[in-house]
């Protein structure tokens, strides 16, 4: 695909999170790994105003193009990319109800099954650190190695995933994830979680969720 398809699609990921209710305003970012180094939404643009010209190519040493901007969080995405390479895409978004989970700071048990989407048995939550600081890539960087979800204390969301398509996708389960605890916290501070034995299970199982078998 060429490097102006693939804006498209970021912009068109953006729109759609903001469609689906997971951001506000100019919060969240989003990128593909390009190149050696990854193409990052410009910094504070609202996402009805983007066009494929706004996207930014920075490169594995953090360079980037005169002119242009990158996201203020254009570290932690870097970092995404250096420390997993099973990942080619990063959502970052300030979802209510992560929002609201990261603020309690807890990470998210598993509550639900589906938790395992995250490739982890517990989606974490990283330490709070002013945004766009490297010691929140550092965080970042633990977090993200461990899950390809992770919560970002008082602050959001960042999903991690081997296509725009998937990383929008977890970040949405994420969404509902964070809310269907919140709603049993509001009942018991004792939710219950399935054990760890059943977790390995459901992770097999995702190992091939959703991969068409090739005749
Ligand atoms: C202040 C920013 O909104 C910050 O929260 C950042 O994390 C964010 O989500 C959007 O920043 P950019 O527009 O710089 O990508
Ligand atoms: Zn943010």
């Amino acid at each position: 695909m060429t490097r102006n398809e693939i804006s498209q699609q970021i912009i068109d990921t953006c729109i759609e999170m903001t469609q689906l209710g997971l951001n506000q305003g100019t919060a969240g970012n989003v990128s593909v790994r390009f190149d050696g180094g990854m193409l990052i939404t410009p910094s504070g643009i609202p996402y009805e105003k983007l066009t494929p010209d706004h996207i930014v190519y920075v490169s594995s040493d953090g360079t980037f193009e005169d002119g242009k901007l990158p996201s203020s969080e254009w570290l932690f995405h870097l970092t995404c990319y250096q420390v997993r390479e099973d990942v080619n895409a990063v959502v970052h978004n300030h979802a209510i109800n992560c929002a609201a989970v990261s603020i309690l700071n807890k990470p998210i048990p598993a509550i639900h099954y589906m938790v395992a989407a995250s490739g982890a048995k517990v989606i974490p939550c990283v330490p709070y650190a002013t945004f766009g600081s490297s010691m929140l890539a550092d965080y970042v960087e633990k977090g993200i190695k461990a899950s390809k979800a992770i919560l970002l204390q008082h602050h959001g969301l960042i999903a991690a995933e081997v296509n725009l398509d998937k990383a929008l996708w977890l970040a949405h389960e994420v969404e509902v994830l964070a809310e269907l605890y919140l709603k049993t916290l509001a009942v018991t501070p004792n939710v219950a979680v399935l054990d760890d034995a059943e977790m390995d299970v459901v992770l097999g199982k995702f190992q091939s969720y959703g991969l068409r078998v090739e005749k």
